[in-house]
């Protein structure tokens, strides 16, 4: 058994979190630069948790722009074991109607302009992301979404989009016909660096609005996005407050392998490896680096 330790990513709308004891807003350096913002840490029912808000306070950072890759070392090296991603999304089927909460279970990944590894020339790694989320930790959010009276669906591919301007109708048509559920533009690389963290990762997505296919409802106006997410931020707080009794002090190894992604995922021989490079990946692989 290991400590749990949750940690909150924070989408658009949710900067802050509440409830939090012994709670102080905390500068963590990384190899990877700084992450998008302090990082409020603190316990909550008894479990110790940290909450980082995705585009910083005051919403700072483009989807493009969040330093993905220390966010996520970041919170690796503050002791996180479990990620709970909260994001906005656009919707591509009619029964995931705005202010509905999507547990994000697929990726497809459009994005083009973001770092999306930790790993490269001199130590190189292939990890699975065939299933990119945890299986145990997204179940958890959907109890503790479904205590909370929030309507949630279980499962949806994301389509996670470049941004920042919204989809055409003509990609927005062809995502729909791809099978992508919902749309956002943050959700990766961010689960493929926290499987190669070996950090079990959820996604939780908060429906805003329905994307530009739908012939009732035009084209995605930020200013109806932004009443959703005010209304929807309540509810995704209530949310995070569900999960430190659900997920308990202790955890027992992840039954879906999430915290030992990297046993026999690095492929560059020791004596090839950069010395730089495996002490940048100090936190994110120092278990199976250091042996
Ligand atoms: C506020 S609309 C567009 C913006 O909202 C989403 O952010 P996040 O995923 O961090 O909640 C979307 O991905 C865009 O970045
Ligand atoms: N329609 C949409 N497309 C991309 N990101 C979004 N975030 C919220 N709504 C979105």
């Amino acid at each position: 058994m290991t400590a749990t330790m949750i940690g909150v990513i924070g989408g658009s709308g949710l900067y802050q979190i509440d409830g939090l004891e012994d709670a102080r807003w905390q500068a963590i350096d990384t190899p990877w630069g700084a992450p998008s913002d302090e990082i409020l840490t603190g316990t909550l029912g008894g479990v110790p948790m940290a909450f980082l808000p995705r585009h910083g306070r005051g919403h700072v950072h483009s989807p493009t722009t969040v330093p993905y890759r220390a966010n996520i070392d970041a919170l690796k090296r503050l002791g996180v074991t479990d990620v709970v991603s909260v994001s906005a999304c656009g919707s591509f089927r009619e029964e995931y109607a705005p202010g509905h909460f999507v547990v994000v279970d697929q990726f497809i990944d459009r994005t083009n302009a973001r770092e999306r590894s930790f790993f490269g020339t001199g130590c190189v790694a292939h990890v699975s992301i065939a299933h990119p989320t945890c299986a145990r930790l997204s179940r958890t959010c959907l109890n503790a979404a479904q205590a909370a009276g929030i309507t949630v669906h279980d499962g949806g591919t994301y389509l996670a989009m470049e941004g920042p301007q919204f989809s055409s109708v003509a990609e927005s048509r062809m995502f729909r016909a791809w099978g992508a559920d919902v749309i956002g533009m943050t959700n990766m690389p961010e689960a493929r660096l926290a499987r190669e963290a070996e950090l079990c990762y959820a996604s939780i997505a908060m429906v805003t609005d329905y994307d530009s296919w739908h012939p009732d409802h035009g084209a995605v106006d930020i200013t109806d996005i932004i009443a959703t997410l005010t209304g929807n931020a309540g509810k995704g707080r209530a949310l995070a407050r569900g999960l430190p009794d659900r997920l308990g002090p202790d955890r027992a190894p992840c039954p879906c392998g999430c915290d030992r992604a990297l046993d026999h995922a690095i492929l560059t021989a020791p004596e090839k490896r950069d010395p730089d490079v495996v002490a940048r990946l100090d936190s994110v692989a120092g278990r199976v680096l250091r042996g």
